[in-house]
């Protein structure tokens, strides 16, 4: 079967990247399929990696790789219609002065009507709640409602793969909370979530965890994360 015709959301075989003169992952084979994914390892594992891999934002350097049925190295821009990313720092996603200019920003690419544009960007910020703060400067958000930005641009676009790399790292309990009920809210994506976050990652449907760039282990979330707790007493 061709990667284009896999069945699966994310699919890789015999996969590795090398950056610089290091090899980051190395024989990167898996089917990743469930609705929300987990990716967990220790540090320096090469779960940032892998997040940026399937983003279609590094390329691989070896094997083969499929993205909702896209391979990112051939088709970047369609892959980047379809999914959004999100990182643990939304200073870097966000660019327009005001919040309700930012949401409408991520949807330039859809080259939609004045009035479509407003009804779509008014229905994300009452999502996120931010429709009081539409008018205020994106930049003198705090961190969470700025993360809570980044997410209504991210889910304005309705993408069906969201990656988010440690979303909820710099934000407090209630914050990520929010954050992480947003992102698991059913409507209609698929999530990868790299996170450190065990509870978060046990509410995922499949885990993945990453040891020295190669996968340790992927299956269903308990046994996944007990094996990542037993490689982290050793
Ligand atoms: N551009 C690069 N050039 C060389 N090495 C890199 C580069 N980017 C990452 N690495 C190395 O790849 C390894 C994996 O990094 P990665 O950021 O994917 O890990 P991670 O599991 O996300 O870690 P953390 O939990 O700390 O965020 C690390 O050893 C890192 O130093």
């Amino acid at each position: 079967m061709s990667t284009v015709e896999s069945a699966n959301a994310i699919h890789l075989a015999g996969v590795g990247v090398r950056l610089g003169d290091t090899d980051v992952l190395r024989d990167i084979s898996l089917d990743l399929n469930a609705r929300t994914i987990a990716v967990i390892g220790e540090n320096g594992s090469g779960k940032s990696t892998f997040a940026r891999l399937i983003s279609g934002l590094i390329h691989r350097t070896s094997g083969e790789l499929s993205v909702l049925g896209v391979d990112p190295n051939r088709k970047a821009a369609e892959l980047r219609r379809r999914i959004a990313v999100v990182f643990s720092n939304p200073d870097a996603q966000i660019i327009m002065p005001t919040v309700a200019e930012d949401v409408a920003f991520s949807l330039r690419a859809d080259r939609l009507p004045p009035a479509a544009v407003k009804e779509k960007v008014d229905t994300a910020l009452e999502r996120f709640g931010l429709t009081a703060l539409a008018e205020r400067s994106s930049h003198d958000l705090s961190g969470g409602q700025k993360q809570l930005l980044a997410l209504c641009g991210a889910f304005v676009r309705n993408p069906e793969l969201v990656i988010a790399d440690e979303p909820t790292a710099y934000l407090d309990a209630r914050n990520s909370r929010r954050v992480a009920d947003h992102l698991f809210e059913d409507s209609g994506h698929r999530l990868v979530l790299v996170t450190h976050d065990l509870a978060l990652a046990e509410r995922c449907d499949q885990a993945v965890v990453f040891a020295g760039g190669r996968v340790d282990a992927v299956g269903e979330p308990a046994a996944v994360i007990a094996r990542y707790e037993e490689l982290l007493a050793c």
